[in-house]
Parts: C-alpha cells; sequence; structure tokens
C-alpha cells in the first residue's frame, strides 16, 4: 500500500432506487442464501422520490468495519451485512487512485476496514422496501469502491444475499428475479425486461397509509407462510409460472389491461396467503381495503383497468396509473375519498412529483373541499370521508438503476475523517 502511514481516506457515493413488486416474492427455499421459491417482477422508482443514498469509504486509519443509518451508528454484525460484505470483498480488485497517489492491492482489501453512511429519503421499515434500496445501494458503492469488475447480475446476486427483493433495485425499468435453480444460488439473479423509458406513460401514486414500523417484518412473515401455508405451495408451482410469462408479454406489449389485471390478483393472492398463514398475518388495514374498492369501482365501471393497485408487507397502497391523465383523475379520487386532516398543508400531503397536483386542478384546501363525488358513485349514497387516515402521498414514476454520484458535496462521510459529516 503506497504511502503505508498516510491518513488517506478514499471514498465512494451512489443513489440506488426502491422498487415495487408487481409478481410478488413471497418464500425461500434456503434462508441464508436468500433463495426465492418462486420468479418476481418489479418496477423500479424514480430515485427522484424514493432513493437510498450510501458513501463508503476505506483508509488504513479505520480499525473496524462501522455503519450509520439515516444518521445512527448500527451493528454490521447481522449476517445479511456480513454476507455482502465478505461477498464483495473476495471480489475487490487491485486499485490506483493517482489523484490521491494510493494503489490498494486485492491482498490488501481483505484487511482494511470500511466505513458506512447511508439515508433513505422516505421511512425506513415500513413497507416501503428501505432493505431493497439499502442492500442494493451497500453493494454497487462497496463494488465501486473496491474495483469489483463484475457484471450488474453477478452484483445483484450479493445484493440478494442483504435482502430478497434488494436484487431487483440494481437495474431501472422493469425487472425480473430469475428465483435460479443452483444449490449454490449463482443463478439466482435480477435481469432487466426493459429500461424505464421503455413504458414512460406510466404514473405512481403512493398512499403511505401508516409510517410506523411494521409487526411482523416480511422475513419472518415469508418463514411463517412456507412453514403453515398450503395455499402458498399451489401458488409458487402452478400460478407465478404462469403470471410471469403474462406479465413479461404484458410489458413488452404496454398492454395496461393485462398488467393492471396482473398486478391486482397478485398482490390479492399474497394477501390471502398472508391470511392462510398461521398465526394469520395482516398486512393491510381498513384504509388499504377502501383504497381497493375505489380503484375496483372505478375500474370496473371504465370498462377497463384505469390504474392498478398493489401491496406489499404493510397497509400502502402503491397505485399504478395508465397515463398523466389518468393519474390526475386518481388524485382527485383519493384526495376526495382521503382528505388531509385540517391542520395539514396540501404542500405536505401530496409530495414527489407535483405537477399531477395541477393537472387534478387541486391547488389548495378550498380546490380539495370543493372536489365532486367521482362519477361512478355520484347516484349512490358516498362512503364518509376519511379525514387523516391517509399520512400523505407520493407522486412518483417508474426511474432508473443506481448511479455514482461524483459530486463530493453529496458524500455522507468527511474526506478527512471519514466519519460522517
Ligand atoms: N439504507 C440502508 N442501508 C442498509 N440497510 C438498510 C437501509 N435501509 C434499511 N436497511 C435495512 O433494512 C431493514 C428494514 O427492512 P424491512 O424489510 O423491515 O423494511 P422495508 O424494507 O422498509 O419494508 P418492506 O421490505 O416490507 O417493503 C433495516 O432495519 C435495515 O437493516
Ligand atoms: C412483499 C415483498 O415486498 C416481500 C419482500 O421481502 P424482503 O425482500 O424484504 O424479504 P427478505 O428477503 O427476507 O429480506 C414482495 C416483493 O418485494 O417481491
Amino acid at each position: 500500500m503506497a504511502g503505508e502511514m498516510q491518513k488517506w481516506v478514499l471514498m465512494a457515493t451512489a443513489q440506488t432506487p426502491t422498487n415495487i413488486a408487481v409478481i410478488k416474492y413471497w418464500g425461500k427455499r434456503n434462508e441464508d442464501l436468500i433463495l426465492a421459491i418462486n420468479d418476481s417482477i418489479s418496477v423500479t422508482l424514480d430515485p427522484a422520490h424514493l432513493c437510498t443514498t450510501t458513501t463508503v469509504a476505506v483508509s488504513p486509519t479505520f480499525d473496524q468495519d462501522r455503519m450509520w443509518l439515516n444518521g445512527k451508528e448500527i451493528s454490521l454484525l447481522g449476517g445479511r451485512y456480513q454476507n455482502c460484505l465478505r461477498e464483495i470483498r473476495s471480489r475487490a480488485t487491485d486499485l490506483e487512485d493517482e489523484k490521491q497517489g494510493i494503489k490498494i492491492t486485492k491482498k490488501e482489501w481483505e484487511k482494511l476496514h470500511v466505513h458506512i453512511a447511508s439515508h433513505n429519503n422516505f421511512p425506513t421499515a415500513a413497507g416501503l422496501a428501505s432493505s431493497a434500496a439499502g442492500f442494493a445501494c451497500l453493494v454497487f458503492s462497496l463494488a465501486k469502491l473496491m474495483n469489483v469488475k463484475e457484471d450488474q447480475g453477478a452484483l445483484s446476486a450479493i445484493a440478494r444475499q442483504g435482502s430478497g427483493s434488494a436484487c431487483r433495485s440494481l437495474y431501472g425499468g422493469f425487472v425480473k428475479w430469475v428465483m435460479g435453480k443452483e444449490e449454490n444460488g449463482s443463478d439466482s439473479i435480477a435481469v432487466q425486461l426493459a429500461d424505464e423509458k421503455h413504458w414512460d406513460d406510466l404514473v405512481i401514486v403512493i398512499a403511505v397509509v401508516s409510517s410506523c414500523q411494521k409487526e411482523t417484518s416480511s422475513t419472518s412473515g415469508m418463514r411463517d407462510t412456507v412453514e403453515t401455508s398450503m395455499l402458498i405451495q399451489h401458488r409458487a408451482k402452478e400460478v407465478v409460472p404462469k403470471r410471469i410469462v403474462q406479465m413479461e408479454d404484458a410489458i413488452k406489449k404496454h398492454d395496461f389491461a393485462a398488467f393492471a389485471n396482473l398486478t391486482c390478483a397478485d398482490s390479492n393472492q399474497f394477501h390471502a396467503v398472508c391470511l392462510d398463514t398461521y398465526p394469520p398475518i395482516f398486512y393491510m388495514n381498513d384504509t388499504s381495503h377502501k383504497i381497493i374498492s375505489c380503484v375496483e369501482k372505478w375500474n370496473r365501471s371504465a370498462g377497463t383497468p384505469q390504474v392498478a393497485y398493489t401491496f406489499d408487507a404493510g397497509p400502502n397502497a402503491v397505485l399504478i396509473a395508465r397515463n398523466r391523465k389518468t393519474a390526475a383523475e386518481l388524485l382527485q379520487r383519493l384526495l376526495f375519498h382521503f382528505p388531509p386532516n385540517s391542520d395539514t398543508d396540501l404542500n405536505s400531503y401530496v409530495i414527489g412529483d407535483k405537477s399531477i397536483l395541477q393537472d387534478a386542478g387541486v391547488q389548495d384546501m378550498k380546490d380539495v373541499e370543493a372536489l365532486p363525488p367521482p362519477p361512478e358513485i355520484k347516484d349512490k349514497v358516498p362512503a364518509p370521508k376519511c379525514k387523516g387516515d391517509v399520512s400523505y402521498f407520493i407522486c412518483t414514476r417508474p426511474g432508473r438503476g443506481p448511479v455514482l454520484l461524483s459530486d463530493e458535496c453529496q458524500a455522507l462521510l468527511n474526506p478527512s475523517t471519514g466519519l460522517p459529516k
């Protein structure tokens, strides 16, 4: 190592998106390696609105691996962090940084410690896939720092060992996690089906129903399902393989009706296997059910699906609209049924791509109050409004995969000390 006793710090910063599955992963065939019992397909969400930023640093002055998540130091001793660190280190290659005059050989990487600081710009462990963006970003940034030469597929197999759904966050657009057959998981990788430009009409609105930490983690929930549900076997063997083929076809052809029908059916079946688990798992709540019913009524009256809904391991709804016009109509319906509490500012109630709010013709609370009942319910007795049941809405769209951030201002670690800024 050049400059043996020097106090250099070498850093890399990356930004990685989160993703939402439209054909769900639920159930493992190998807990340690995180190998799934079925393939899954996801849409990567625009990192402009939901993303993880991670800075990794290496220095001869660091005496142990350390990590800070959202400003608080956390332990890296857990198996998932250890597995990702080990797999990335074993693939590190010789590196020469001419600017700082640093040379690190493959052998030296084994002994050097790293500091990691990460920040999620959305709630952590609240069913918004923070673990997916988080582990993908950890693996991607470490791979850049350590001059790992392997492709995204190989990196996805490492991120998978941090959290299954993380492997899909290594790509933008539409992504498939191929479950693979090998015992060692070498063929259990993510592949990109289409990039984010392929179907750029789609608009995504997330209703954050609750941002508190959930009761049953995905990991323990799916373990219980595999142990106790008979429905999950039927799902994994008979239902999902056919849906994967149909979903790939729907994406390829921009067939929104097929895409929406498959997405909603798969979300509903995932929650059905949660109910079929013993003890039963309830991820959705009354608000989630009301959102489903609002979308179903609209889709039925329109004669063809306008919006797809999907729910992960929590009550938050992810709603995918076929285009901007439908997204504006969706937002009008959501604000009609779920207006904010009187003390909430509309500006903080609808975040992300606010242009959808403008398209909906809603500028302030007066406009929200003046929204008419949606046509599909106008002749019926309207259900009482559910004021305050939604914490906030995020408007977003399909987005790109991980990127390196070269501007040092965006780094989360101090370049001279390697400690959080
Ligand atoms: N930025 C990050 N970097 C590294 N690890 C992270 C990061 N963010 C979250 N994690 C890890 O993921 C865990 C949260 O995962 P969990 O599955 O409980 O929630 P979630 O991913 O937000 O929700 P879900 O998977 O149900 O959509 C955290 O406790 C932490 O260990
Ligand atoms: C419902 C899901 O979001 C489950 C995600 O589970 P995780 O990937 O969080 O689970 P682990 O692999 O145990 O970390 C569906 C999906 O994203 O496919």
